[in-house]
């Protein structure tokens, strides 16, 4: 394989079983080291699929030369910056450096309640604490990087910028060090299987970059936060408990209130809506007709473990009109 080229050969054969994976690795792991030799590599790891595989296959490559970087912003689902310290520091022994930057984040989104801005300042800010992590290391030569196939295709096709974290790599003249951009999201997925990576990271369903953040929607405060992380946890469990198999299911805690009965007194609480998606190609997407006894599991879970929730909705609402997230 070729890993200079940004093509894709037309009979490279679709990575589908273990051995295939092992195939793979062991040539991308050859290749790692003749490009890297003995400089240092930094790559942020936010837990998700790509750049968890990355991260799986350099350390493997190249072992304490490579640099994990991980911003908890605030708006992670419950245990999932646990997970990666579990996962990165305590299994596979890597060097990483935790960044807990919640109190940054919050404290800049506080009643900022329009969504575009929510977004451009999770964006930014996670470029300063990340600019800021590297500038206190020496000898970083290399950066590397989650892309994979689909993402330089829509580069390619002016869908959106390259997949990467901002604008580091044009100022520092780092090297990319890319293992997976040839590969589609099935083939990473059988590849970080083989590296050992849990089932929970490498079957992860697709999360939004701003996090939590677009789900707790309007302006953010903590406690609507930290309900909707329960509430979200209470449906990834229960909706993988019934082992069904659904694209996108999460949780979404609006800006609003409802009057409930809690204790024999009148509660003003927020409502919790369960957001379910089916999709082929994500430009369109269908609501699964969800057993009423799990949608009944769901909110009884919700309204008896979750403080400051007092009702529970479910959205019916197919993509086109509604977009998948609610901002
Ligand atoms: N909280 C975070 N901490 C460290 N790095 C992050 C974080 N969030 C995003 N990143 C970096 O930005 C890249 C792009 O993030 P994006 O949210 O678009 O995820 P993605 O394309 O699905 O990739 P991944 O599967 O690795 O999350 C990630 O691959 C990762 O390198």
């Amino acid at each position: 394989m070729d890993f200079t080229s940004n093509k894709r050969p037309d009979d490279m054969v679709r990575i589908t079983t273990p051995e295939l994976a092992d195939a793979f690795i062991e040539e991308a792991v050859a290749y790692t080291r003749e490009q890297v030799g003995d400089g240092k590599v930094l790559l942020a790891l936010s837990g998700g699929v790509d750049s968890s595989v990355v991260a799986a296959l350099l350390i493997k490559a190249i072992g304490k030369q490579l640099v994990c970087v991980h911003v908890n912003h605030g708006l992670m689902r419950k245990g999932e910056s646990e997970q990666v310290i579990e996962v990165f520091q305590n299994q596979m022994d890597a060097n990483l450096i935790y960044v807990d930057a919640t109190d940054r984040f919050l404290d800049l989104l506080a009643g900022q309640a329009d969504p575009e801005t929510k977004r451009h300042i999770i964006g930014e800010e996670f470029i300063k604490v990340f600019d800021e992590e590297a500038a206190k290391l020496d000898g970083i030569g290399f950066l590397g990087q989650g892309t994979i196939y689909p993402d330089i295709l829509e580069s390619e096709a002016g869908v959106k910028a390259h997949h990467n974290v901002g604008g580091l790599p044009e100022e520092l003249n780092w090297e990319l060090v890319e293992p997976v951009k040839l590969l589609f999201k099935d083939e990473v997925r059988v590849v970080g299987k083989q590296l050992g990576l849990p089932d929970g990271m490498v079957y992860r369903q697709p999360f939004p970059g701003p996090g939590l953040g677009v789900r707790c929607t309007g302006a953010i405060t903590r406690d609507r936060l930290a309900a909707l992380r329960e509430a979200d946890a209470i449906v990834r469990e229960e909706i993988e408990a019934a082992g069904l198999d659904i694209w996108q299911y999460f949780a979404v805690v609006p800006d609003m209130r409802a009057t409930g009965v809690r204790d024999g007194q009148r509660a003003y609480e927020w409502p919790c809506i369960i957001r379910c998606i089916n999709t082929v190609d994500v430009m369109t997407a269908e609501v699964p007709e969800l057993d009423w006894a799990l949608l009944k599991k769901i909110t009884d879970r919700i309204l008896g473990e979750v403080p400051g929730i007092c009702r529970v909705l479910y959205d019916l609402s197919p993509k086109p009109i509604g977009t998948v997230e609610f901002e």
